[in-house]
């Protein structure tokens, strides 16, 4: 059983005996949002990020979510991507298409991937005009506090610099309050080209979970949910706060190990 800290402002810490139960808890998590947005919307558009989110994700694609998710109304966005080709090992929709979406009925028109044929400033500003058009049509939802789009779920990882999507730690990019998806083309993590949601989107959505495992995190954990005053490093993964929404972080032991707001449970 997870052990669930709701934190002010930080949103809901869920920590797991393990990385099996964490998967469970991720795969029954999307499974009831995703059942929720069908019967409010009619579609579950959910963004999706790279690294070690999508093999935890993998619970998905079994029993009995297979066959009970409505993967018919599951639209699918990247809340970052490397600017590499589609069939790249680096690609994050490689990732996710071998590891998920190849072993599940998502429709192949609601895969909105990036165009892997442009320069990165070329396929941000590209994937920000499909987002508008679909924003029109409420395929994603808008928010009602401002005119960015309100994603049902936007999936991120953290990598140990506490960077989230592409947006790293005294990156520019974290500035970006314009524009709905931005560029990089000087990534602190290879490759250095990437295209990313920008943060007012991130907190436009209706829910973000940030999925997170293993001891090498735990520091970059501990930035961003305890609360370390005014003193505290710049921390991406700090800075991922839904106006409107609701926030879950899925955590392992390992990540947590070094959780203030965990210890004083214990
Ligand atoms: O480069 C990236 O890293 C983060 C974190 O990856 P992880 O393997 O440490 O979990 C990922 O969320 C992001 O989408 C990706 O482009």
């Amino acid at each position: 059983m997870a052990i669930s800290l709701g934190l002010k402002d930080r949103g809901d810490v869920r920590i797991h005996e393990n990385v099996d139960e964490l998967a469970t808890d991720l795969a029954d998590y999307i499974a009831e949002l995703s059942e929720i947005s069908v019967k409010e919307r009619g579609f579950f558009a959910v963004a999706l990020s790279g690294g070690s989110l999508i093999s935890l994700m993998g619970k998905l694609c079994e029993t009995p979510y297979n066959k009970t998710v409505d993967w018919s109304k599951w639209y699918i966005f990247w809340a970052d991507e490397r600017v590499v080709a589609k069939n790249h090992a680096d690609s994050n929709y490689k990732l996710a298409k071998d590891g998920l979406l190849s072993k599940v009925p998502v429709v192949p028109g609601h895969v909105y991937s990036i165009n892997d044929s442009l320069s990165a400033e070329e396929a941000a500003n590209e994937y920000g005009f499909v987002l508008r058009q679909l924003v029109k049509t409420r395929t994603v939802d808008v928010s009602e506090i401002s005119d960015c789009p309100k994603f049902d779920l936007i999936l991120l990882g953290m990598g140990s610099d506490g960077h989230v999507a592409s947006l790293f730690p005294n990156h520019m990019a974290l500035e970006e309050n314009d524009e709905w998806v931005t560029f990089i083309t000087d990534s602190p993590k290879p490759p250095p080209e990437r295209i990313t949601f920008t943060l007012p989107v991130i907190n436009s959505a209706s829910n973000v979970a940030v999925v997170v495992k293993g001891a090498n995190k735990a520091e970059a954990v501990h930035l961003a949910i305890d609360d370390l005053g005014p003193e505290c490093p710049v921390s991406p993964a700090r800075m991922v706060c839904p106006k409107n929404g609701k926030l879950v972080w899925f955590l392992d032991r390992a990540a947590a190990s070094e959780l203030e707001a965990y210890e004083c449970t214990k």
